[in-house]
């Protein structure tokens, strides 16, 4: 661990000619504090030895299999432990992807990813990374929601750390469990809200898992320098309470204080344990704490939210690339959403800001062009007084209307999209209603996973007859109609959490502020190329997503030490080298 970091600090040191102590990792030492533990403190004993022989080829890290060399057979007691043949890296890619490719399931798929990244690591970052189009859907959306659901009964080993209440009073213990010390990002989540597929409590740890494991494929982050954590408060998933494999506490989700508290603990001892500068990132929280734990940490620590915040920033960059087809400018389009969380409310937000910076008009003028619709209708002023505070924004005058086709026919918005989690929810009625008085609609069905998209692919081109511009969430393959094929864009927040990540790591931010999300917002736009767009692309292809991080990464700490947050000083004179020379390669490295 210690080598990996150093060789990475050492080598974008002597790069960009950076004190290595002050490079990447945040440079946080003696995070435990055993060497300045006093007499009367507790320290966990914690040892680092070469590893060799058997133990080398179980050591996920380090081991490389059938491709360890002929010397390093001999140097590290593996003579007899390997059969004769040595194969290269790119061999071993090509056996495993031919057995991927076999299973009929994608939930096989999956297991056999997890089983490859428990037993080589940097295979299975080669493998993600080389076949990225291919395999995300495989190792995330939809598939991980799937592994969320049957987690109990397909768990092998612990991916992560677990908090559970029975942690409360010693969580800062737990994380000392943990063997890595520089950690850069963490994702947790308390499984009350997986995807669209609601509450999955602990079983919920596959997303942050997941999310890391592309935190490292598409941004660069060193796999030791992530840790998934899930937080156990319970849940009210009665199917899992009464499921025998169920992994979690067979209790109903602990709320207020009880809830509270365990999060405050969390939290202070996150910022104790890894210093300062480790990213937190909110994966799947419901509406209700999702909101209140990044109102109330965002001033203290470095958090994000992912939902509120990466899907605002990804969508948005969507819709800015889409003007170059659809004409207007931000301001000049009228835009309706169905569902008002963490994501409807998040995005709106977002582009609301983003107007108000590109006219010069105050953000409350700017929210007026867009409407939200929630279970009960259309957020309007009447139901103010009744609206959770995050939708109160939103509460325009007009009067009630009771559905989505309504709204769409009453509003004639010229975007239209769907954050609420809820599946089929974008009737033919609808598509046809947003195709009659737009020319090109666009419409965005985000919802996760694919079950629970607002509608496919293709019925938004069958329906809109061809007209819409069409991105969805979880992915959807191409669709031929009348002789012509459409390309549907996924607007997932995948595109931008690596790089935003790698910009707050490789910078040392210590906050996460809004305009860094339109920086990365603005970042991923600016990849579309010409001849994606006249393909009616709005989001570059995720084959590119490395390069693509790495601008989105220069753009973000850009910002951030333009804002005075960035603490990694000098600012290193080229950004986006000094990104590229950051992210981990998942090529194996020799051993003496
Ligand atoms: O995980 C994804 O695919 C996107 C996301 O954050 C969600 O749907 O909650
Ligand atoms: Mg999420």
């Amino acid at each position: 661990m210690e080598s990996t970091m150093n060789e990475l600090g050492s080598n974008a040191a002597s790069v960009l000619d950076i004190d290595p102590k002050t490079s990447v990792g945040g440079g946080v030492e003696d995070v435990y504090g055993e060497d300045f533990a006093t007499e009367d403190q507790l320290i966990t004993p914690w040892t680092v030895s070469v590893a060799s022989g058997y133990s080398l080829l179980r050591d996920p890290r380090h081991n490389k299999g059938l491709a360890f060399t002929e010397k390093e057979r001999d140097a590290h007691y593996l003579s007899g432990l390997l059969p004769p043949v040595v194969l290269s890296q790119q061999l071993q890619e090509k056996k495993l992807m031919n057995s991927i490719r076999q299973y009929q399931l994608p939930i096989q798929k999956y297991m056999a990813m997890m089983e490859l990244e428990e037993r080589n690591e940097r295979l299975f970052y080669k493998l993600l990374i080389d076949n990225v189009e291919e395999l995300l859907p495989v190792v995330y959306t939809p598939t991980v929601g799937e592994a969320c659901q049957k987690y109990g009964s397909i768990f092998r080993r612990p991916q992560g750390l677990y908090i559970s209440l029975k942690e409360k009073g010693r969580v800062l213990d737990v994380l000392k469990n943990w063997p890595e010390r520089s950690i850069q990002v963490i994702v947790v989540t308390d499984g009350e809200r997986i995807l669209g597929l609601g509450d999955l409590g602990c079983q919920g740890m596959g997303i942050p898992v997941g999310k890391l494991s592309l935190y490292t494929a598409l941004g660069g982050i060193r796999p030791s320098a992530c840790l998934p954590i899930t937080i156990d408060v319970g849940t009210n998933n009665e199917k899992l309470l009464n499921d025998e494999f169920y992994i979690g506490l067979k209790q109903r989700r602990a709320t207020g204080q009880e809830y509270s508290e365990l999060l405050h603990e969390f939290m202070s001892a996150v910022k104790q344990c890894y210093g300062e500068k480790v990213l937190i990132q909110f994966e799947d929280f419901a509406n209700h704490n999702a909101f209140e734990l990044l109102a109330k940490y965002r001033t203290s620590h470095l958090v994000f939210n992912d939902d509120i915040q990466g899907t605002a920033s990804v969508v948005l960059s969507g819709v800015v690339s889409a003007l170059k087809v659809l004409g207007g400018s931000l301001a000049d389009h009228k835009f309706l959403f169905l569902g008002a969380g963490e994501a409807g409310t998040g995005i709106a937000e977002l582009i609301a800001l983003e107007m108000s910076k590109r006219t010069n008009t105050p953000l409350e003028e700017c929210r007026k062009r867009i409407y939200l619709v929630d279970s009960k209708g259309l957020i309007v002023k009447s139901r103010f007084e009744s609206l959770q505070h995050f939708k109160q924004p939103w509460a325009h005058d007009h009067e009630p209307v009771k559905t989505l086709l309504e709204a769409v026919n009453a509003l004639k918005p010229t975007v239209l999209i769907g954050a609420s989690g809820m599946g089929k929810t974008f009737t033919k009625e609808v598509v046809e209603a947003m195709s009659s008085f737009n020319e090109r609609p666009l419409i965005m069905a985000l919802s996760n996973p694919t079950s629970q998209a607002e509608c496919t692919a293709e019925e938004a081109y069958s329906w809109s007859k061809g007209k819409a511009i069409f991105a969805s969430g979880s992915p959807f393959d191409p669709v031929e109609y009348e002789g012509k094929v459409f390309v549907p864009g996924q607007g997932n927040n995948a595109y931008i959490f690596p790089g935003f990540g790698l910009g707050v790591v490789m910078s040392g931010a210590i906050r996460v502020h809004d305009d860094m999300l339109l920086a990365a917002s603005e970042a991923l736009a600016e990849q579309v190329t010409d001849a994606e767009y006249e393909k009616g692309l709005i989001y570059p292809p995720f084959s590119k997503i490395r390069k693509i991080s790495a601008e989105i990464a220069a753009k973000v700490a850009a910002k951030a030490y333009e804002l005075g947050l960035a603490s990694r000083l000098p600012r290193p004179a080229n950004l986006v080298k000094y990104a590229e020379s950051c992210m981990y390669s998942p090529v194996y490295r020799n051993y003496r």
